[in-house]
């Protein structure tokens, strides 16, 4: 017999029968895929939208293991895992190339047997599948077997559009069909977009010509069949990227994807998070500490690292800095052995940061970030100025448009040995905090943000006609 199911048509809350929309969620296996994912479930959940999240075992034994109270007392959220084909949990996972392969060609497998086991048991079945567009391939396992499919794109519109113009780079010679740059210049994809350098598209930045080749072919042939999905959501918003948006016009923003203090909330930190900075945030002045955090992949060699650490000292503020166990080539050693004694006054270094709460304190001035997409979505959306360290991937192009297209923040500039220097991070943190308006065109991005992502906002809009599909299916 069928369920009646009632929705509210203020806040979309269903009133449940025994039958509700029942989604399976499923990031890329890395930090900055699984944090967008874990804020969409929460999303979801809290408008009782059933929720099955996916994650490999290797994720989430790391995820348990970072956080054991937070795994298993979702409201309307179960937790799955299935293998990467990459060996037990425990093994390193250093190749991204590795990964991807292995993805390609064992995964599809694993996901169909998952979700026929269980639409094959007594519970609610899946009908929904939530993916991330770097596994595209799941989309033509949903289709096989007669799921409607929901694609996230966990980065910048910008990004989506570079892959949108693959084609016209082969045709136009500026990467060979397996991604190659045939020369180092800069590209302009788009009038209305920065230059790129064909050093930074992404897929090139990472491992040897054989990594960046698989790379490439993945993310491409996943670009590909996510065009068929029932629906592309982007965490981003319109009003951030209005003209990228009409390049996307098929992908729909659904961002700032921030996470909220659901007590419930699915965890989604691979490392064990530190929450006692927050205590020491309260004790500093407003907006005068300078959080310093490289998402979960950069890594400094010790030369770097020392230069960062120094430039923080004589930078005579107070600072909170992420030093990931794994951030340093080798082991983690300060400048010399008085430095920890020398700024423990008025600096903190811990090993991974609630960075969102962080971002959100009054006392914090300036964000140094490797400027990953969830780091840039969520530091302009607490309204932080940036100075930009990219590392490698979409970092590049992210760094382009916080400091040349919506000019809140600046470039740090190497030097001739590729180091950047302290008196560069001294100089550069002093142009940044005495620039008004530079704060002035970060806190109205803050406003945009809040604005989009509220009952009447562009992404609410768009958030509330994709639960509305989810609830009519
Ligand atoms: O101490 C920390 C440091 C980071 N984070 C969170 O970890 C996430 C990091 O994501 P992101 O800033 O995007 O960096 P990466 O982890 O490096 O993300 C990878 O994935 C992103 C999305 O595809 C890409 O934009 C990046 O370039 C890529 O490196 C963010 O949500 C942060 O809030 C914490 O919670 N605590």
């Amino acid at each position: 017999m069928m369920q009646v199911i009632r929705v509210d048509s203020e806040d979309r809350n269903l009133e449940m029968g025994s039958s509700r929309p029942h989604a399976l969620v499923m990031p890329f296996p890395a930090q900055g895929h699984v944090t967008p994912f874990v804020k969409i479930a929460n999303l979801l959940a809290q408008r009782s939208i059933k929720i099955t999240f996916l994650n490999t075992e290797a994720i989430q034994q790391r995820i348990t293991t970072a956080s054991p109270e937070n795994c298993n007392n979702q409201d309307h959220i179960d937790l799955v895992t299935m293998p990467d084909g990459l060996g037990p949990p425990e093994n390193a996972r250093t190749s991204f190339g590795e990964l991807v392969d292995s993805f390609a060609q064992t995964a599809p497998k694993y996901l169909e047997e998952l979700i026929l086991k269980i639409n094959g048991s007594e519970g609610e079945k899946i009908t929904w599948l939530i993916v991330d567009e770097n596994m595209g391939w799941a989309v033509k396992v949903a289709k096989k077997l007669g799921i409607r499919q929901a694609v996230l794109w966990p980065c910048s519109a910008a990004l989506r559009t570079l892959f949108v113009h693959i084609p016209q780079l082969i045709e136009t010679g500026v990467i060979d069909a397996h991604g190659t740059p045939k020369e180092q210049k800069l590209v302009q994809i788009s009038p209305t977009m920065p230059a790129i350098n064909t050093d930074h598209f992404g897929w090139n930045c990472i491992g040897d010509l054989k990594e960046q080749q698989t790379v490439f072919h993945y993310m491409y042939s996943n670009h590909q069949i996510v065009k068929d999905a029932d629906w592309l959501l982007c965490n981003s918003f319109d009003e951030l990227e209005p003209t990228e948006f009409l390049l996307n016009p098929y992908v729909l923003p659904v961002g700032p994807l921030l996470s909220d203090s659901h007590p419930n909330g699915l965890a989604g930190n691979l490392w064990k998070e530190d929450s006692t900075c927050l205590e020491w945030l309260d004790q500093q002045p407003a907006s005068s500490v300078i959080y310093v955090a490289f998402g979960s992949v950069a890594m400094f060699d010790e030369r770097q690292f020392h230069e960062l650490a120094l430039g923080l000292e004589l930078s005579n503020r107070p600072f909170l800095w992420v030093v990931r166990p794994d951030f340093v080539e080798g082991q983690v050693a300060y400048p010399d052995e008085g430095f920890q004694a020398r700024v423990a006054a008025r600096g903190r270094m811990v090993g991974w940061a609630p960075q969102q709460k962080v971002l959100a304190h009054p006392s914090i001035a300036c964000f140094i970030s490797h400027c990953g997409w969830n780091s840039t979505i969520e530091g302009l959306s607490s309204g932080v100025p940036f100075l930009c360290w990219p590392y490698f991937a979409d970092q590049f192009l992210n760094q382009s448009y916080i400091s040349d297209i919506w000019k809140i923040g600046l470039y740090l500039n190497a030097d001739n040995e590729g180091i950047i220097s302290r008196g560069e991070i001294i100089n550069k943190i002093e142009e940044l905090l005495t620039d008004k308006k530079v704060r002035d065109r970060v806190l109205r991005l803050k406003k945009m943000a809040k604005e989009s992502a509220s009952e009447g906002g562009s992404s609410m809009k768009n958030l509330n006609a994709f639960i509305d599909a989810m609830l009519q299916t």
